[in-house]
């Protein structure tokens, strides 16, 4: 598929050799168009030029190819779309009112704000009501498992946590803010998220890797008394389940019966066959890359070792071949491009294939979609995304609002109910298994059952007025 695109070009045109003329054929025979010029620099042999084009994706590069081999003509710098939407980052804090005065400046800072601080100091639980702590979520990253792309590290991984901060804001008018962390030790991280923790109302854990999210996660969460949430793998997997359910309905199967393979035993892997275990699934294949997860095998990783006795019920031996012969279901949480056609052609009629690596799927949807019943992806330019954005703005308003002390398992199956059901049975089809992330009812029926679920497991510390004038 391509897309239209914009790009901004800066060249020197060496005046004695070439003109803004030669410039313009050469973009126009590569199919751009070109819709401004600016002068950045006009010098008396060399002037310097922005010049915006638009173009098709696959046109791209033959511009740039063609301007670099032009005699008189440097290319000093080349940006997209969406590259521009980066610059400076994609985020700022904004005060909510402005000092004008002496009078204003004496409320919000001292002398008047000494007042405020005493007042929490005395009741700490006035941190809710008098700071921005009940709205704050920190997106904690080390930079480990950005994507599918990897250990990139940490200034790396800011852009991808500057949107998440985005999302949460858009979406549920969370506060988020980006913290990456350069440190890969646990022990570190943990120290350090409990050390920043006061100012926030929830701890949103992004790309880290595995196994090492889990003790983090697991150690955070007992010792700190606000939700603590690693997006990776419950968010992924409150979505993952979400379009499982109404896809089963499509093709009219359950999940207990259900042949379920899922590549990928990383964070979002361990946590999408443990929902669905807990959801019911009796026939689950755990793939990684030393092969299926097997009950007569010894696993370092405590996760395994729990997975492998509670999937693969038959033993089978090997690997993605093996298993998804015959299979219901693939659902890929592993790397781009893993999956075959001829895996696809081996698996039982009427399969659901939700390959979600990111930015890369685990196979490339034209090539998929002939042989697959019901096809999602974590992407936005295809049918039926199945991407975390779906859950955590949503879990996170309901775990606010209501002041979870954690978010349990009660809370993640009514997540994923929630979101299914913003498909109506109407409009359930094979192109429409999962709401879009623009759908304003998703993130409100999220909020609405987290608290539900949140009241009724006595996860919840306060309930809200909306929620109380429901249940009364
Ligand atoms: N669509 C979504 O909402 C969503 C959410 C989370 C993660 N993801 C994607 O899922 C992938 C994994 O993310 P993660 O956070 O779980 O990372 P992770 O690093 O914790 O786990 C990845 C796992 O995949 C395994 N793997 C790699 N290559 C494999 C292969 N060839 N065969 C079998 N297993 C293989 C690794 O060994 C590892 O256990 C990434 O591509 C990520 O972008 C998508
Ligand atoms: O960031 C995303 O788009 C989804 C997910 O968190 C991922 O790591 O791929
Ligand atoms: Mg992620």
């Amino acid at each position: 598929m391509s897309i239209a695109t914009t790009m901004i070009i800066r060249l020197e045109i060496r005046k004695s050799v070439a003109s803004f003329g030669d410039v313009a054929s050469g973009i126009a025979a590569a199919g751009g168009d070109i819709v401004a010029i600016d002068v950045i620099r006009a010098g008396k042999d060399v002037t310097t030029r922005d010049i915006t084009v638009n173009v098709q994706d696959a046109a791209n590069g033959d511009i740039i190819s063609i301007l670099s081999k032009m005699p008189g003509i440097k290319i000093i710098n080349v940006s997209d779309r969406t590259f521009l939407a980066h610059l400076g980052g994609k985020i700022e804090i904004t005060p909510k009112m402005p000092i004008k005065n002496r009078e204003d400046l004496s409320l919000v800072y001292t002398p008047g704000v000494a007042r405020v601080c005493t007042a929490i100091a005395e009741d700490p639980r006035k941190a809710y009501s008098l700071t921005m702590k009940r709205n704050t979520v920190a997106v904690v990253s080390d930079g480990t498992a950005v994507l599918g792309l990897g250990d990139i590290g940490p200034e790396a991984a800011m852009p991808v946590m500057e949107g998440k901060a985005m999302l949460f804001k858009q979406l549920a008018n969370i506060d988020a803010f980006p913290l990456c962390l350069n440190t890969k030790d646990p022990d570190e991280i943990i120290n350090i998220v409990k050390a920043v923790s006061p100012g926030f109302g929830g701890i949103n854990l992004e790309d880290i890797s595995s196994p090492r999210c889990f003790e983090i996660e697991r150690r955070l969460a007992e010792e700190l008394d606000i939700p603590v949430f690693h997006d990776d793998q419950h968010g992924t997997s409150v979505v993952a389940f979400a379009g499982l359910l109404n896809a089963l309905k499509v093709v009219n199967k359950s999940i207990e019966n259900a042949r379920i393979v899922v590549v990928g035993i990383g964070a979002a892997g361990v946590s999408i066959c443990n929902l669905l275990l807990a959801a019911g699934a009796r026939y689950i294949y755990a793939v990684d890359r030393e092969g299926v997860l097997r009950k007569d095998l010894q696993y370092d990783n405590p996760e395994w070792q729990k997975l492998a006795a509670a999937t693969n019920p038959e033993g089978i031996e090997g690997g993605i071949t093996e298993v998804i012969r015959g299979a219901d279901v693939f659902i890929g949480v592993s790397r781009g491009g893993i999956l075959t056609v001829d895996h696809l052609k081996s698996m039982a009629s009427d399969n659901i294939v939700f390959a979600m690596a990111n930015p890369t799927p685990e196979i490339e949807p034209d090539l998929a979609e002939p042989f697959v019943r019901v096809l999602a992806t974590g992407r936005s330019d295809y049918p039926n995304q199945i991407n975390n954005v779906l859950c955590f703005p949503g879990i996170f308003r309901g775990a606010l609002d209501c002041r979870a002390r954690t978010v349990n398992l009660e809370m993640k199956l009514a997540a994923a109910k929630a979101i299914a059901s913003v498909v109506h049975p109407d409009e359930l089809n094979e192109q429409y298994i999962i709401p879009s992330i623009f759908n304003e009812k998703v993130v409100e029926q999220v909020r609405l059952a987290v608290i539900q679920a949140a009241i009724s497991t006595d996860a919840a510390r306060r309930i809200p007025k909306d929620v109380a004038a429901i249940t009364e």
